[in-house]
């Protein structure tokens, strides 16, 4: 598929494209109502109407409660699924609205009643329609904000969350051909103006893609960029994996405490910049309280450590630590030699 490509998908085409999900149970297909999930929805529907038995199609759309429009392209997707053979639920989100952050709060809220959608009727995939733009977009998006390489890796064709598999179908596909494709189909979509809306970063990020395609970095060039830091974004973290059992193998006579997990400071300290902080990154998410670390802050506790070893045992007063730091709720120390990472001790509220 190419970028001026402006051909609709053809039936073989879409049948490569949906062939890994052929023995699922059931599916759930995100439907907004918007140009790309409605022919993720059109598609999936003519695909599973070609095979003997494939998996059980449910479409889902997801009320935000923030646009009053949102009801009305709830039902027209209802109507176009049910056209199409297919059944459909409107979910709504009922939580509080924050005041900054709404677009990344309402994402969260979104995949969460998706998976618990899934999880109603026995499906094993949510499935949603980002395409190659967008995955163009959130690579541009990410190296703007200096993410490392996991984040350049951008959007995964496949990934889990919370034992259901988020699957992107058509990430590799131009959004101009899913909108040929609905437009051979004679299929109608809502056009959601936020998508335009300058008071968000990503669609004045999008606002600049044209340029940099005059530039030669179209939606092609940026995919496959991200495709290839995934690819060794892949590799880092098999190489993680094996420092992880290197460290814990030089440990055998150490005994170990539950809930703490800690390394040899001085084997630590030999291992490439790039795996120390993904041990530092995995540890603090594992025993930490809240979610992951940001890399930035990663990196300034991985100097402190990195300082603080090189200062070798001397620094160390009467066997007290010569670190000691919280992080995204996990607490690590140096002490005798030793990281030591574990949950950190829950903070007191003021006045108690
Ligand atoms: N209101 C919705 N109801 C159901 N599915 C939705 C809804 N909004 C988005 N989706 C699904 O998510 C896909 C991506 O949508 P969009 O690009 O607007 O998301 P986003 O807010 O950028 O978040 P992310 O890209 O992280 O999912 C859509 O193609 C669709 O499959």
């Amino acid at each position: 598929m190419s970028d001026d490509d402006n051909s609709p998908i053809s039936a073989r085409e879409a049948r490569r494209l949906f062939a890994g999900l052929k023995a699922a149970p059931a599916l759930v297909l995100a439907v907004s109502g918007g140009p790309d999930s409605v022919a993720l929805m059109w598609l999936a529907a003519r695909w599973r109407r070609s095979l003997v038995r494939g998996p059980q199609l449910n479409v889902v759309t997801v009320d935000h409660g923030l646009r009053p429009e949102a009801a009305r392209e709830a039902r027209e997707v209802k109507r176009l699924a049910t056209e199409l053979g297919l059944p459909h639920r409107t979910l709504r989100w009922r939580g509080a609205k924050p005041k900054t952050g709404l677009p990344a709060a309402a994402r969260e809220a979104r995949y969460l009643l998706l998976v618990q959608a899934a999880r109603a009727v026995g499906a094993s995939h949510v499935l949603t329609a980002h395409t190659r733009d967008d995955q163009a977009e959130t690579l541009l998006m990410r190296m703007l904000r200096g993410s490392g390489l996991a984040g350049l890796s951008a959007m995964a064709s496949v990934s889990e969350r919370d034992g259901i598999v988020l699957a992107r179908p058509l990430l590799d596909v131009p959004k101009a051909q899913l909108i040929a494709t609905l437009k051979r189909a004679k299929v109608g979509f809502a056009d959601d103006p936020t998508n335009r809306d300058t008071a968000f970063t990503r669609p004045r990020l999008r606002a600049l893609l044209p340029q940099l395609a005059a530039e030669g970095g179209d939606a092609r060039t940026l995919v496959r960029l991200a495709a290839r830091l995934a690819r060794a974004n892949a590799a880092v973290e098999v190489l993680a994996d094996g420092a992880e059992r290197f460290l814990r193998l030089r440990d055998r006579d150490v005994a170990p405490q539950a809930g703490v997990r800690s390394f040899e400071a001085s084997a630590f300290a030999v291992l490439p910049e790039e795996v120390r902080l993904r041990l530092l990154l995995r540890a603090i998410a594992a025993l930490g309280h809240e979610g992951p670390a940001e890399l930035g802050k990663v990196e300034t506790l991985m100097s402190a450590l990195d300082r603080a070893i090189a200062a070798g045992p001397r620094a160390a007063a009467n066997g007290r630590p010569v670190l000691k730091q919280t992080l995204a709720g996990a607490l690590i120390s140096l002490a005798g030699g030793r990281i030591h990472i574990a949950p950190a001790p829950a903070r007191r509220r003021k006045g108690a």
